[in-house]
């Protein structure tokens, strides 16, 4: 689905939005939130209009590009009409797919990359051989800065018991285990015997291997057979989409109170803004992401790290 954006400067974005919401709720469906952003509904796209410091951001999705032309132009016509005192300039992106999108602006991104506390040799060494070892396969492996991000979380919570959801080469199950409480253990959870040989070894190289337990097969049934009780301190699930509502469930019911889950992926890059993408996982995923908000045992949030990371906090 197409999507296209515009940063007009203004000293009154949220007069505008009023304006454009009262006026145009006429014709088409809109809407003004409590917090001052406004939405216009047309029958070929949406139109939300948020209202920041200097600045009145827009962005249009739409079925496709007739859709999204046809919507863009009457917002910016309309919009102009309303600024009589001000000269405006409405200057909308491309149109751009919203499964190619940028969550962070790339230059953003790689300055993050080298701006939290570096990955030592191992971790690196690590990225090397799974890069060479399982080719297209190691674009899985989580980036270095979710990573420090794990071990920070891990080491917030005080965890002592932790669980991950797919392993792969071991880089997450690393940052984890460095990150728990003395004496703490992580389940580790994963089907592939070839992938997680690799993790092993390098478990081993980064002398976390002591506390991680491998467990091979589906995760599904790791988790289902463990007790019925609030004790894990932190989970990472980063495996099968599709299974996601399940392992969150899973998990989530054996939280202890201020236990942590953090769910990588969530934007599926990109796809689950996109309701041209209907395959399976993209219908789970964004169940999950609504059914999680909604969800009256935790407190959570979504982050822009990478492909998108959930914090779920049980209360
Ligand atoms: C995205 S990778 C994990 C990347 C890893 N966290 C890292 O940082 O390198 C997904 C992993 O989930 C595993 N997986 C897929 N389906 C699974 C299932 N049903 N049960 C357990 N693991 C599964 C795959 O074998 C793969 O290693």
């Amino acid at each position: 689905m197409p999507y296209t954006t515009a940063h007009v400067a203004t000293a009154r974005p949220s007069r505008y939005i009023k304006q454009l919401v009262s006026h145009m709720g006429n014709r088409v469906t809109a809407e003004l939130a409590g917090d001052g952003r406004g939405t216009l509904t047309f029958g070929q796209g949406t139109c939300v209009l948020t209202p920041s410091r200097g600045r009145l951001d827009m962005i249009i999705t739409a079925a496709d590009a007739e859709g999204l032309a046809t919507v863009r132009d009457v917002v910016t016509r309309h919009l102009l009409g309303f600024a009589t005192q001000d000269e405006l300039k409405v200057e909308w992106t491309e149109p751009a797919a919203g499964d190619c999108m940028d969550i962070v602006a790339p230059v953003a991104s790689d300055y993050l990359l080298t701006h939290c506390t570096p990955a030592d040799d191992v971790l690196q060494e690590l990225v090397v051989r799974t890069r060479e070892a399982t080719g297209d396969a190691s674009g899985m492996q989580v980036s270095h800065d979710e990573g420090a991000l794990l071990t920070m979380l891990v080491r917030l919570v005080g965890a002592r018991r932790a669980v991950e959801v797919g392993v792969f080469t071991g880089y997450s199950s690393i940052c984890i285990a460095r990150g728990l409480a003395e004496g703490g253990r992580l389940l580790a959870c994963d089907v592939s015997d070839e992938w997680t040989a690799i993790a092993r070894e390098y478990w081993e190289r980064a002398g976390v291997a002591d506390r991680i337990d491998l467990e091979i097969g589906p995760a599904i049934d790791t988790l289902r057979a463990l007790p019925d009780e609030p004790s894990i301190d932190i989970a990472f699930i980063d495996a099968d989409k599709v299974n996601y509502p399940a392992y969150y469930e899973e998990i989530v019911r054996r939280l202890r109170p201020g236990g942590l889950v953090v769910l990588d992926n969530v934007f599926l890059g990109g796809r689950v803004f996109d309701p041209a993408f209907q395959e399976e996982h993209h219908i789970e995923m964004r169940r999950l992401n609504d059914l999680i908000v909604r969800d009256e045992r935790v407190e959570s949030v979504m982050l822009p790290v990478r492909d998108g990371v959930t914090l779920a906090r049980k209360r």
